[in-house]
């Protein structure tokens, strides 16, 4: 058991009439730390998570659990609660078919960029489901939303879609505690996307998501396990006080907390 809140257990007292605010102090619940159960849990869908390409299967994702991983993103933090994202929801083969011509043409340019022998390793990656997975959500940045002035927005604009990332992320791991595969793409030219799926021009496309369930997921990233790139070690990114001082003490713990430490469970 946790001493937590339930997710949907808003017990909150209603706003006053008069002024239109709560009393704050019967808006909180205790927050101590989780069961061990419920923290395995929770490092099982952080470490667990991958980014899915290839493993998607063809079964359908039923409307209340695509509800309950849109809830996820929704609950996400954002700077002002300004909430700046929208989720178009894309079923339709034909519009996945549209949508896959254009990462097909930006990758076939991507991969113009790379020289020799990672060329043709890049060529060799699979790097979007856009078709297998049986769903595809497009996530947005309303830059507008919120007003002129916001919150915690005055001095850095873009923080806006760094809220959109985190929505992404909480998707992402709701996903995988339901069975479903999330895989990002980000090969298109946003700006050719918004025609198909009628998104206005002030609004930012910030992730094609495709979506569907899995029954098997790399147990390291896919770019690891097929020599792209490496995860790099924790300990050498960490500094103590400033820029560049090695994390020193703290360093044992890193490498002990590392996921091939066997801390974490996929
Ligand atoms: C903003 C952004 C954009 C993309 C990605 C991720 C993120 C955060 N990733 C997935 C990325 O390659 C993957 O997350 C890393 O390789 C780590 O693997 P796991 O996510 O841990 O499986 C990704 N993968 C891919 O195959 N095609 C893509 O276009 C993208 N684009």
């Amino acid at each position: 058991m946790t001493d937590e809140p339930a997710r949907s257990g808003f017990a909150g007292a209603p706003p006053d009439a008069t002024t239109g605010t709560r009393d704050a102090t019967s808006l909180r619940a205790p927050a101590g730390p989780f069961s061990q159960a419920d923290r395995d849990a929770l490092w099982r869908a952080i470490m667990g998570r991958r980014d899915v390409r290839n493993e998607f299967t063809a079964r359908p994702v039923p409307d209340d659990v695509l509800a309950r991983i849109l809830t996820a993103a929704h609950c996400a933090p954002s700077v002002g609660l300004s909430q700046p994202w929208n989720f178009v929801v894309v079923r339709d083969e034909a519009k996945r078919r549209e949508v896959h011509e254009l990462f097909s043409h930006a990758n076939a340019e991507a991969a113009g960029m790379f020289d020799g022998q990672r060329q043709a390793l890049y060529r060799s990656l699979k790097l979007e489901g856009i078709l297998t997975a049986p769903l595809g959500v497009c996530v947005t940045c309303d830059r507008t939303r919120g007003g002129r002035v916001v919150l915690g927005r005055t001095h850095q604009p873009d923080v806006d879609l760094y809220s959109v990332a985190c929505a992404i992320q909480n998707l992402w791991l709701a996903a995988r505690a339901e069975g479903l595969g999330v895989g990002w793409v980000s090969i298109f030219d946003t700006e050719e996307l918004k025609p198909l799926l009628g998104v206005p021009e002030h609004i930012v496309i910030m992730a094609w998501l495709c979506i569907g369930y899995v029954d098997e997921l790399f147990t390291s990233p896919e770019l690891e396990a097929r020599r792209w790139a490496r995860r790099l070690p924790l300990e050498d990114l960490v500094f103590d006080g400033v820029w560049g001082e090695p994390a020193g003490d703290l360093a044992p713990a890193l490498r002990a907390a590392a996921p091939d430490q066997g801390q974490a469970k996929g």
